[in-house]
């Protein structure tokens, strides 16, 4: 789906308005270029930072953080800065501390935001992220979005529809491609337009929570929670009951597939943006983006029962993943973004 034409959803076309500053942003700065970092004045410190969100990079997410370490040096601390900052949102509300979060803690948590962005950092790790958008022009939208998903997440746990779904997508993993597209950067030989490469970045994020939301549905079941279009349900014959009794009927599977169908369009469109990045960023990308996809055939592999049974890609899936994911990002004749005129 296009998101600025006319059959866009309404929510579609704000997240679109999103994209085009984050690359008006990007133009006028010129083409994903550095601006002055802020002074440092200590400079052991920020190195101590960058090595601790290394560290919990690898922590939290080992597989990702392996494909990190092909990315510049550079580009990979500026990453793990943003994946810790996102990872410590998203703990808030879905941590060990969850119980006690309210809306003034997120409003706090959004004020250390906005004072890093001006070189006032509150910790080490907040310090990391200041400098890393001191250097790349990543703007604070997106990061501000992703509170606005937490603040969702505290008060909602039913969608109308998929407009609603796509917005909260958007909040909490949307987000994440707009954030770190540029610092991947984009390849100085693409002719793809700035904001087609951003908007196959959201692409990603919205593909990846689709997927995740398919995995984790008896999970949430139990919190509550459905993560899931109840117009498109009600279209099936299901309802709320039916996930809450977690019984895998044929209008269950026939709803399934529906909603697999459309996480794979959006995995497509993600596609098409990997090759526009700059050289040694599309590594991690095609994995993040191949591995996330398994998941998808390991809910159809478990006849989709995502009730009792948690889809998941083993060890061996894995490893056999990042090969295949360096043939393809090393491989020129994939299918690339065609030049806006
Ligand atoms: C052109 C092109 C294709 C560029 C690629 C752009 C890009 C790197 C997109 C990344 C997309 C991505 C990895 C999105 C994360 C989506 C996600 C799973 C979000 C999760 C939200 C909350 O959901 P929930 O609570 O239901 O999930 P859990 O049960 O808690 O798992 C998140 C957990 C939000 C927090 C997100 C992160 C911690 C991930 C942050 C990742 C990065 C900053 C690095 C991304 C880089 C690469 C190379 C994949
Ligand atoms: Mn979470």
């Amino acid at each position: 789906m296009i998101a600025d034409s006319p059959a866009a959803l309404p929510s579609q076309q704000k997240v679109y308005d999103v994209v085009l500053k984050q690359a008006a942003l990007v133009e006028k700065l010129g083409k994903l270029e550095k601006f002055p970092a802020i002074p440092v004045t200590n400079r052991d410190l920020l190195e101590e930072a960058y090595t601790r969100c290394g560290e919990i990079c690898a922590e939290y997410a080992k597989t990702f953080y392996l494909g990190t370490l092909l990315m510049t040096p550079e580009r990979r601390k500026a990453i793990w800065a943003i994946y810790v900052w996102c990872r410590r949102t998203d703990e808030l509300v879905d941590g060990p501390n969850a119980a006690h979060i309210t809306p003034t803690a997120l409003d706090r948590w959004e004020q250390r935001l906005e004072d890093l962005f001006v070189g006032r950092p509150f910790d080490m790790l907040d310090g990391a992220l200041a400098d890393t958008v001191s250097k790349y022009p990543v703007d604070i939208q997106p990061f501000r979005d992703m509170i606005e998903g937490m603040r969702l997440d505290l008060v909602k746990s039913r969608y109308k529809n998929f407009d609603e779904l796509y917005l909260y997508c958007y909040y909490v993993a949307g987000t994440v491609g707009l954030m770190s597209v540029p610092v991947m950067g984009i390849a100085p030989e693409s002719n793809a337009s700035v904001e087609s490469v951003y908007n196959a970045g959201l692409a990603l994020g919205i593909a990846n929570q689709l997927t995740n939301i398919l995995r984790d549905v008896g999970e949430d079941a139990g919190r509550g929670r459905v993560y899931l279009p109840q117009d498109e349900l009600a279209k099936f014959g299901l309802s709320d009951e039916d996930i809450f009794a977690g019984k895998v009927t044929n209008k269950w599977r026939a709803f399934m597939k529906d909603q697999i169908t459309r996480a794979r369009m959006f995995f497509k469109e993600a596609e098409l943006g990997v090759m526009e990045l700059d050289k040694d960023s599309r590594w991690p990308v095609w994995a993040s983006l191949l591995l996330y996809q398994q998941i998808l055939d390991s809910i159809e592999a478990n006849d989709y029962d995502n009730f009792k049974r948690r889809a998941y890609v083993g060890k061996w899936k894995k490893l056999v993943s990042l090969p295949s994911a360096y043939v393809r990002a090393i491989s020129p004749d994939v299918s690339r973004l065609v030049p806006m005129s």
